[in-house]
C-alpha cells in the first residue's frame, strides 16, 4: 500500500488529501500538522475551514485511509510520498520584505524530513514557491552523508476557494514537474498515477521542474491581471457612462479573451494572487529584470487603487463625511463560499472606513469569527452582527463587500425602511438589481456603471 503524508493541514493540505484518499482507496493518507487545535477539528465534524462538499468527502474516507496527525516525525518515517503544503507567506522582514516568499516554513519541513527518514521518498512541493525552490531544497534534502534518496517533484495547486471540491474532482488540468532523469521519471509516473485514478491522463501535464514551479505564479499573475485590466475600465465607465458588464460582456465573447474573470469588483483578495505576483516581482528583480518586474506591480497598484477608489465614491456621495455614520458592511470573506478573509478587501475598505470615523457594523455568513481576527485595533469603530438586517438597522449605508448568493435574496424593502434617509447602497459587486433598488428609494452606487441619485 502506498503511503502518503502532508505536511500542512490547512485550506490546500485539507482538502487535496481527503480528495486523494476519497478516490484512491488503495493509498493511506496521513495529513499532519503542527497546529493541535486544527488536527483536532479535522477529526470532528466541525471541520476548521468552510468549503462546500469538504466535508461530505472527509467523511467518506476518515478513518479508512485518511488520518489527521500532529505526530509530524512519524508521518514522514511512514511515507513513500510526502507532501508538503505549508503556508508561504510574503516576507515581513529583512531581504525583500514585502515581496519575497518567506521560505522558513518550507526550508524548516525539509530539515525535519532529512532528519526523521529513514527511507528513500519523493517530496512533493505542493505549496507554491518561487521558481528554482527545488534546488535549495535538494542541497538542504542531501546535505552531509545521508544515505536516503529524495526525488523532488513540483505539484502545484489550482483550486479556487469556495470551488475546491469541483476543482479537485474535475479539474482543468494536474501539473507535475519533475528531473529529466530516470528517478526523476519515475517519481512523476508514480504522481501521475495517483491523480491518474480519477482525471484523464490527457489533463494530467508533465514538465520540468522549474516550468513547473513557474507556471503557478504565472497562472495566478494572469487571472489577477484579468481583474486589474478590468477593473481599470471600470473607473473609465463610471467616467464616461460606459457598462462595465456590457463590455466585459462584449470583449469576453472574442474566444481570444473568454468570458471569465472578467468581472469587475471592490478588488481581488484572498491569500494568493497578491503575495504570488509579488513573489513574482520580486523573482524578476532577483534576476535583473526590472521591466517585467514592474509590469507585474502594477497588478497589484491597480487593485490597491480599485480598493481606495470604492471608499472615496462612499465619502464624497455622502457629502464628504462618514464620521459617526454607521454603515453595514454585508460581506467580509474575500470571495463567496469560504469563510477566509486573508487578503479580503473588505478589511482595506474597513481601516479606510474607521480612518474617517465612521462606525461600521460587519455583517457574514461563513466568516465572522476570521473577521474579528482581522482588525483588533479598530476594536471601538467596528461591531459584528451576523443578521444583515439588524447590521443594516439605522445605518446610513449599506455596503456588499462579498458576493454571497443570500445578499440578492435580501429584502431590501425591509432593509430601506430600517435605514436612514437618504439611504445609501454602494454594491461592491454588481450583484444587486440596481433599477429596483433605485425605485425603492435607494442612493444605489456600483462599479463602472453609473450611479443612481435622487439627489439633485
Ligand atoms: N489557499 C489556497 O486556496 C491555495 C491554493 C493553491 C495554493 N496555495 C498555496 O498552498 C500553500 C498552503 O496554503 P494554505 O492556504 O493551505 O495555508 P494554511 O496557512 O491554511 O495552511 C498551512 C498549514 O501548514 C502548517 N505548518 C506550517 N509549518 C509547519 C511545519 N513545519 N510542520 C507542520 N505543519 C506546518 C500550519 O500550521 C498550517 O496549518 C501556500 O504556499 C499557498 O500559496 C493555496
Ligand atoms: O472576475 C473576477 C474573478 C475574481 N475576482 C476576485 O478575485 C479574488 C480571487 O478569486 P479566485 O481566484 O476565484 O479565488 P482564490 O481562492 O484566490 O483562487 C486563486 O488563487 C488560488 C491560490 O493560488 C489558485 O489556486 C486559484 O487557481 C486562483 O483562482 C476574489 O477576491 C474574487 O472576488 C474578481 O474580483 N473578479
Amino acid at each position: 500500500m502506498t503511503k502518503i503524508c502532508c505536511i500542512g493541514a490547512g485550506y490546500v493540505g485539507g482538502p487535496t488529501m481527503a480528495m486523494i484518499a476519497k478516490q484512491c482507496p488503495d493509498v493511506q493518507v496521513n495529513v499532519v500538522d503542527i497546529n493541535e487545535n486544527r488536527i483536532a477539528a479535522w477529526q470532528t465534524d466541525e471541520l476548521p475551514i468552510y468549503e462546500p462538499g469538504l466535508l461530505e468527502v472527509v467523511q467518506e474516507a476518515r478513518g479508512r485511509n485518511l488520518f489527521f496527525s500532529t505526530d509530524v516525525d512519524q508521518g514522514i518515517r511512514d511515507a513513500d510520498i510526502v507532501f508538503v503544503s505549508v503556508n508561504t507567506p510574503t516576507k515581513t522582514f529583512g531581504e525583500g520584505a514585502g515581496c519575497a516568499s518567506d521560505l522558513q516554513y518550507w526550508e524548516l519541513c525539509a530539515r525535519r524530513i532529512k532528519e526523521v527518514s529513514t527511507s528513500d521518498k519523493i517530496i512533493v512541493e505542493k505549496s507554491t514557491l518561487p521558481v528554482r525552490t527545488a534546488e535549495a531544497m535538494e542541497r538542504v534534502l542531501h546535505a552531509g552523508d545521508n544515505p536516503v534518496h529524495f526525488e523532488v517533484l513540483s505539484n502545484p495547486e489550482f483550486l479556487a476557494e469556495g470551488t475546491a471540491i469541483d476543482d479537485l474532482h474535475n479539474p482543468d488540468r494536474v501539473l507535475i514537474g519533475g528531473h529529466e532523469t530516470e528517478t526523476g521519471r519515475k517519481a512523476i509516473q508514480t504522481l501521475v498515477e495517483i491523480y491518474a485514478t480519477w482525471i484523464p491522463r490527457e489533463r494530467i501535464l508533465t514538465t520540468n521542474l522549474w516550468s513547473s514551479e513557474l507556471s503557478k505564479l504565472t497562472a495566478n499573475a494572469f487571472l489577477a491581471q484579468r481583474v486589474s485590466s478590468i477593473n481599470a475600465i471600470s473607473a473609465l465607465c463610471e467616467a464616461t457612462e460606459a457598462d462595465v458588464a456590457e463590455v466585459a460582456h462584449a470583449i469576453g465573447t472574442d474566444s481570444r479573451i473568454g468570458p471569465k474573470f472578467l468581472k469587475a469588483s471592490i478588488g481581488f483578495g484572498g491569500s494568493c494572487f497578491k503575495k504570488d505576483i509579488l513573489n513574482l516581482v520580486y523573482l524578476c528583480e532577483t534576476y535583473g529584470l526590472k521591466e517585467p518586474a514592474e509590469y507585474w506591480r502594477q497588478v497589484v497598484v491597480m487593485n490597491e487603487y480599485q480598493e481606495k477608489r470604492f471608499v472615496t465614491t462612499m465619502l464624497h456621495s455622502m457629502f464628504n463625511t462618514i464620521a459617526n455614520k454607521r454603515i453595514a458592511v454585508l460581506g467580509f470573506a474575500f470571495k463567496a463560499d469560504t469563510g477566509d478573509t486573508r487578503e479580503s478587501p473588505a478589511i482595506k475598505v474597513c481601516r479606510e472606513l474607521a480612518a474617517e470615523h465612521a462606525t461600521i457594523v460587519v455583517s457574514d455568513p461563513e466568516a465572522m469569527e476570521n473577521a474579528k481576527l482581522e482588525m483588533p485595533e479598530l476594536a471601538d469603530r467596528i461591531g459584528f452582527e451576523e443578521d444583515p438586517y439588524k447590521a443594516a438597522e439605522g445605518a446610513h449605508a449599506v455596503a456588499v463587500l462579498t458576493d454571497w448568493k443570500l445578499y440578492k435574496e435580501l429584502d431590501f424593502r425591509r432593509i430601506y425602511d430600517g435605514m436612514q434617509k437618504p439611504a445609501f447602497l454602494f454594491d461592491g459587486r454588481n450583484m444587486l438589481d440596481h433599477d429596483a433598488l433605485f425605485e425603492m428609494g435607494f442612493e444605489v452606487y456600483s462599479i463602472g456603471k453609473g450611479y443612481k441619485t435622487h439627489l439633485k
